[in-house]
């Protein structure tokens, strides 16, 4: 059965203890708890990757379970326009300051949405409401957020979350839910989210609603073409039946629509899959021609030319490798 809240939500790290890898933000993070004093912040990284979570993993632990009268949440792209930031903020600064933190917080998620007037604004209003007020500004492009308030702020980096930090976490989630899953599903999970966990998470629970956790499940979550289809194309083009796999490969791309850099994520995951008893040294060769060529694919070079060369490269080398054309 389907839950009716959002995984992503239920599993939202509520401490900084629980957030998951990101050691030396959490570490600089608790350093500001012990202290309880903290700069204007600013939290910079890619969607899902943890900084809503950090900022309020740190209030809840400022200020203990009842953090949220001491913290005003804002979204710099709902919000229409810095006046209304500016008097919610004012309104906010006036009431009392918690006893043992001499600050209130404002997370200020988006910021990289103002425009450059908007936020030499919000600057001001960072600066006039500094002696009872801390900013907490996400942003996903540091590049969009003017040198002023960049100057202003103490700068925590966000990366994209490792591999094993993504499967520990989906893992937990299915233990907690109950769930049966496929181990290699899990990879595919983190193959399409490239770190976002956010993203990964969601998928996990879509894909929950089949029963099973498998990587069919996920596939069609997300909708892309099933590990068999894929498989079926590298046979034919193993099996030296280019022009076969080639019809295989343009049904795959019109009836999906995946990208050339999907496809190619696919054949790579499946040359590594049991299913083909190949020599060591084909499979080296593949890989790193695949690899070359989801390359050139991202560097944005023709979809369909790379990747009929692909197909044309596996012919060849299946012929060299595994025999004569059937
Ligand atoms: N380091 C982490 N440890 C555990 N869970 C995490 C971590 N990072 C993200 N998550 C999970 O992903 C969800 C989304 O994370 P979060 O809202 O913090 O992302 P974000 O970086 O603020 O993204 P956005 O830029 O889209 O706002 C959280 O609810 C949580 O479940």
């Amino acid at each position: 059965m389907m839950d009716e809240i959002l995984w992503a939500e239920k599993y939202r790290p509520r401490s900084l203890d629980d957030i998951v890898n990101q050691r030396d933000i959490v570490e600089r993070l608790k350093h500001f708890v012990k202290e309880k004093n903290m700069p204007h912040l600013l939290f910079a990284g890619p969607p899902g990757t943890g900084k809503t979570t950090s900022a309020l993993a740190l209030v809840h632990d400022l200020y203990g379970e009842n953090y949220e009268q001491y913290l005003l949440e804002l979204n710099a792209s709902d919000e229409r326009g810095i006046d209304v930031i500016r008097n919610k903020v004012k309104e906010f600064a006036r009431t009392v300051t918690p006893g043992s933190v001499p600050f209130k917080t404002v997370l200020l998620d988006e910021a990289d949405n103002m425009t450059a007037d908007a936020q030499q604004a919000l600057r001001r209003t960072m600066e006039l409401y500094t002696e009872t007020t801390r900013f907490i500004l996400a942003c996903n492009y540091l590049s969009k957020i003017i040198d002023p308030i960049q100057s202003r702020t103490a700068l925590f980096r966000f990366y994209p979350l490792k591999k094993e930090d993504v499967i520990s976490r989906l893992e937990f989630i299915m233990k907690q839910e109950g769930v049966q899953y496929d181990p290699k599903a899990l990879d595919v999970i983190y193959d399409v989210t490239n770190g976002d966990m956010r993203k990964a998470i969601n998928v996990l629970q879509a894909a929950s609603a089949y029963g099973k956790v498998t990587q069919e499940a996920v596939f069609k979550v997300l909708g892309l073409a099933q590990p068999k289809e894929v498989r079926d194309m590298v046979k034919l083009a193993l099996q030296g039946r280019f022009m076969d796999a080639r019809s295989k490969l343009l049904s795959l791309i019109i009836n999906y629509g995946l990208s050339g850099e999907d496809i190619v994520k696919q054949v790579h995951r499946d040359i590594f899959s049991n299913e083909y008893q190949i020599p060591e040294e084909l499979r080296v060769l593949l890989t790193d021609y695949i690899g070359e060529v989801e390359f050139r694919i991202i560097e944005g070079a023709d979809d369909e030319i790379q990747l009929s060369a692909m197909l044309a490269k596996l012919a060849l080398l299946g012929q060299k490798y595994l025999g004569e054309k059937k």
